[in-house]
Parts: C-alpha cells; structure tokens; sequence
C-alpha cells in the first residue's frame, strides 16, 4: 500500500492552557505555593508563573500529506519549538514517505544532538513524532492503539492529579495525587504542614484510596526521607519527583531509605531511551513517568516501555491526554493512567487540553474506553488563535 509523502510541516503557537496546562488563570490550584526547586527564593515561592514555568506556551505541529490529510498533535514548546520544527525538523519529512517513523525520528534526534538531546527540543521532535502517528493513523483509517499492537484492556482506569483528592475519591478515581506544598526552605514548619495536608486527605478519603505526593523536583534527599518516613503513617502510596531529574544517584538513594512498601516515583522530565535506562539500571524508582510529548513522542515511548517492561518496571506516562492513553491502553506495564484535574478548583472533569482538541476523551467514573476513531481520535480547535511565527 503506497502512501501519499508529506507534503507541508507546519508549526503554530497558542496561549493559555491546552497543551502548556500550566498556562492557567489566576486562582488555579496548580499555581497555588507549589514546592518547586524555585522555592528556596521567597519571591517565587507563591507562584509557578512568577518565575516561567507557563512561559512556553503549546507548540501544535501539523503534518500534511500530498492527498491533503492532516495529522496533528500539540505538546509544550511554543515559539522557540516552533523554530526547531520548521527551520530544522521538516527538512526531515517534506517530500518523505510518512511510514517512515524510524528513519525520521533518528534523523531529527541525531541532527540535533548537537543541542538537543533532552527538554525543549525533544519536546519538537516528540510532536512532530505525535503528529505523524495522527497522520499515520488517518491514513490508515485506525487508532493509534491500533497501530501500537492493539489493547490489552478494554478500557482505562484513572488516578487524578489535583488539589482535592477527596473530591476525586466521589468521581471514581482510584487514587489523588497531591501537589506538595512545601520545600525545605520552609524548614520543619513547612514539613509539618505537608503531612498535616497528607492526614486531613487520609481522614477524608478513607484507608483503601491511593494518596500519592507530587514533589515537583523541590527536595533534597535527607527532606525526602524524612517526608517519605512520616508520610508512611497516612500509608503515602508514592513519592514523586522528589529531586533533580539529574540527581540520579539521589533516586538511587531515594529507593533504598523510602520505607519499605512506599513507591519511589520519576521521570516526567526525564527523555529518551538513554535517560531512561539510567533511571532503570541506577535502580532509581519502583515507576517511571515519561510524558509522551517531552519523552520523544511515541517512537521513543516505545523504546522506553520495553525496557521498563524487560526489568519488571510499571511505565505510567505522565498526563498528556490522549497521546498516553492510546499508548497506556496497549501496554502491560501500565496498568493505570494519569488524569489531570484541570478545573481550577479541582472539582470538576474537564478535558485536560481544553480548549484546544475537539472530541478529547474524559474519564467518566474514574474509566475510559477509547474510541476507534482514526489517529489519536480528535480534532484541533482552530478557533483557539493558531499563529505561525515561522512560516516558510
Ligand atoms: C501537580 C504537579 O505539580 C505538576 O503540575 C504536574 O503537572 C505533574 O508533576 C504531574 O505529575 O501531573
Ligand atoms: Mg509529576
């Protein structure tokens, strides 16, 4: 079956939410004195906008074929993404055969290599590779899972991610993962009020439901054990991104103090198949968390699954809608998906990306069962205000 070659690669900026979700109003529980590494300056402990992390904005990349179908995704990159795909990424897929996945993936990983190799523009290639998948699939009339190998399971099942998991408890989510709220600039008082948070949420949802702390990279090893050891009297499931994604040999660390039966958890800023066989070879945590749009899109994933699947690692990709549930779906060793609470207080369901893929999927009850709707099964909202900074 010949395909029709790729015609046009096209990048486009958008503001506020979608993709970048950390690109909220004001009021939003995710920007609401998170720990972050940034937390050791007063002056950017309250808010994450205050020192950038919306600063990026969504890269959305399309991908035309000759025949005229479009495949899109969007991810985190904004303008600066927007550059590497259309003054350097394209040349790699205009006039080129779209089965070609492998070949352009290697050629768009390699040529950047240079000044690559993780964050910004892996997080390009990984949506030049998301769109592609989409166009793949459309072109051949069939979801992405299908294209993955097919399902494992007939449908997906949620923790959320927010401030109110007592809330996600009564929507049908199998756990709540909670923001820390303090570092350890804030010393022991600081400490104190992350566990009396943790006990107020154990004595509201009850003993069986999943509580997991999200860390946001703000800690240093000794804080993380001692949070880890108090935590496990409100029977903490996870610690999450605890230190430096570089700080390798502190997960390690990390794995060995946590007490025994709490999950050790990392890797949403972590990228590639080298980064994540560090993490699994240092023995640096019991789930790696790649998200699918900064990883290296779904070529990569692939790649990392495997080998977290080869040494008995669970893979639970960070929040990226429907670009890690079509790959969830297919994958033994992720038995769970992760599910972003993008209402502002937390309690309500709304599309993660909102307002920027027509048709995303919402978990209802705490479940999901994916569409077989071509691609990634959803459309890209051009109302939002596309602008394409580089047009060629
Ligand atoms: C809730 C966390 O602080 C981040 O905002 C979140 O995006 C990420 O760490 C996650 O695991 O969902
Ligand atoms: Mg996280």
């Amino acid at each position: 079956m010949a395909f029709p070659v790729i015609k046009h690669v096209r990048a486009f900026v958008v503001r506020g939410g979608g993709a970048d979700y950390h690109d909220q109003g004001d009021g939003h529980w995710i920007d609401d004195h998170i720990a972050t590494p940034m937390s050791r300056y007063p002056e950017y402990r309250q808010s994450r906008q205050s020192f950038g992390i919306n600063v990026l904005g969504t890269l959305v990349v399309e991908i035309e074929a000759a025949d005229g179908t479009i495949g899109f995704a969007v991810t985190t990159g904004g303008e600066p993404a927007a550059y590497i795909v259309e003054k350097h990424l394209a040349r790699f897929l205009e006039g080129r055969d779209p089965t070609e996945v492998e070949k352009i993936w290697d050629q768009m990983y390699f040529s950047t290599q240079y000044y690559g190799r993780k964050g910004l523009v892996v997080n390009a290639i990984s949506g030049v590779d998301l769109a592609l998948y989409d166009l793949l699939g459309k072109l051949r009339q069939e979801p992405v899972y299908a294209l993955l190998g097919g399902k494992v399971r007939d449908e997906l099942t949620f923790y959320a991610t927010g401030a109110r998991p007592d809330l996600a408890k009564q929507m049908g989510f199998i756990g709540g993962k909670m923001p820390l709220h303090h570092g350890p600039a804030e010393g022991e008082e600081g400490l104190r009020k992350n566990i009396e948070e943790l006990a107020t949420m154990r004595e509201r949802c009850g003993e069986d439901f999943w509580l997991m702390f999200d860390c946001w990279m703000s800690l240093d090893l000794n804080y993380a054990t001692k949070l880890a050891h108090k935590a496990h009297e409100y029977d903490l499931k996870w610690i999450e991104e605890a230190l430096s994604p570089d700080d390798y040999w502190g997960y390690r660390d990390l794995k060995k103090n946590a007490p025994k039966g709490m999950l050790v958890t990392t890797g949403e800023h972590e990228a590639t198949r080298w980064g994540f066989r560090m993490l699994l070879e240092m023995e640096c945590c019991d789930i790696i968390q790649p998200d699918v749009g900064w990883c290296g899109g779904v070529t990569e994933l692939i790649k990392i699954a495997n080998l977290a699947d080869s040494k008995g690692v669970m893979m639970i990709p960070h929040g990226s809608s429907v670009y890690s549930y079509h790959f969830v779906i297919t994958r033994h060793n992720s038995p769970f998906a992760e599910f972003l609470m993008m209402a502002p207080k937390a309690d309500e369901v709304v599309p993660m990306f909102h307002p920027q893929l027509i048709g995303e999927p919402v978990p209802v009850n705490g479940k999901l069962k994916l569409s077989d709707a071509p691609g990634f099964g959803v459309e890209l909202n051009r109302e939002v205000g596309l602008h394409r900074p580089y047009a060629r």
